[in-house]
């Protein structure tokens, strides 16, 4: 069991109840961006723990268990800022913004959402994918531009069912993305680090193979070293002129510059994208393409899963302040 030195303020009291000095101390660093789920997050934090932003004057002994988003890069410059963090809570799945060596050699626990995430972010991968194949948001464009009566009718779209589709990581949202697109009937291969004996899909282990057998690339993998700009030129042309490709995993799991000029160049066919190499910018040619969906970073943003997460949350923190494990830790290759 920690034990923590009394203190009074909260510095991030939201909520209509104010934070008491016998709830543990709890460390925010901007979890979310979205102001709304902001407010409902910290005042159901603030019911169980007395908030500390990094500003606040409270002694650094206070700085125990931090919560904290993918956009605070928690690297050795930060961990030196909080010597007594021992536990820390990152509100989505993906780890790649965290150096987890230096957390575990530093005595940190990390924990993420462990699956929370996956079904939502795997119902938005196929909706960007029925976008982008049947073109709902460029005939919406056109609608609102009034070409219809001009024009006539816009561009054919292409069916979804039975086509090749290739999953790059097959963890939790890939698994879920392939079992929605077997209701579509679609064949379906996947890369990762080792073949899965419980699927059935065809493993392929190579990423062009995948690409060159897949009429449709998703990209679902976390971002590792290993990943970084697994798809690449030789990637995207073995996918070829009539390939799709889907990322709601993370920007750089895609040469993005590579990714714009086959867009452009008509090396690839379309692409449907949440997530980019340097959020929140974006290549300023991707929003003069026609044949891509652009959205920002939000395939897990719903109110069910929000609220989902900060449960999970609190129960990572409850569990670490009564001398417990984490209940969904991450953990370091
Ligand atoms: O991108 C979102 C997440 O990592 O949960």
């Amino acid at each position: 069991m920690y034990a923590f030195p009394s203190h009074t303020a909260a510095s991030i009291p939201t909520s209509d109840e104010t934070p008491t000095s016998d709830l543990p101390p709890l460390l925010v660093l901007r979890p979310l961006s979205s102001s709304s789920i902001r407010l409902s997050w910290l005042s159901a934090l603030n019911a169980k723990f007395t908030l500390v932003s990094p500003s606040s004057p409270l002694s650094a002994s206070v700085h125990a268990a931090l919560i904290s988003g993918a956009y605070n890069r928690v690297d050795p410059a930060l961990l030196d800022q909080y010597p007594s963090l021992r536990c820390l809570v990152n509100t989505g799945a993906g780890v790649n913004h965290i150096n987890l060596e230096e957390c575990k050699r530093r005595g940190v626990q990390v924990a993420n959402v462990g699956e929370t995430h996956s079904k939502n972010v795997a119902d938005y991968a196929v909706g960007l994918l029925l976008d982008v194949m049947r073109r709902i948001t460029m005939s919406d464009r056109y609608m609102r531009n009034g070409l219809w009566v001009t024009r006539g009718n816009y561009q054919l779209g292409s069916k979804l069912g039975g086509k090749r589709v290739g999953i790059v990581g097959l963890g939790s949202i890939g698994s879920a993305i392939a079992k929605r697109l077997e209701a579509f009937e679609c064949k379906i291969s996947y890369l990762s680090r080792k073949a899965k004996p419980t699927v059935s899909y065809r493993y392929i282990p190579n990423i062009c193979d995948l690409a060159a057998e897949s009429d449709i690339l998703v990209v679902s993998c976390a971002l590792t070293k290993e990943t970084h700009h697994i798809v690449n030129k030789q990637v995207l042309q073995a996918l070829g002129k009539e390939g799709i490709i889907i990322n709601i995993g993370r920007g750089a799991s895609i040469d993005e510059p590579e990714l714009v000029r086959c867009l452009a160049q008509g090396e690839i066919k379309g692409a449907g994208l949440d997530v980019f190499e340097h959020e929140p910018n974006i290549p300023k040619e991707l929003i003069e393409l026609e044949n891509v969906v652009l959205t920002p970073h939000q395939s897990v943003f719903t109110p069910e899963a929000m609220a989902e997460v900060i449960q999970i949350c609190i129960a990572n923190f409850e569990a670490f302040f009564a001398g417990k494990p984490v209940i969904t830790p991450v953990v370091a290759d």
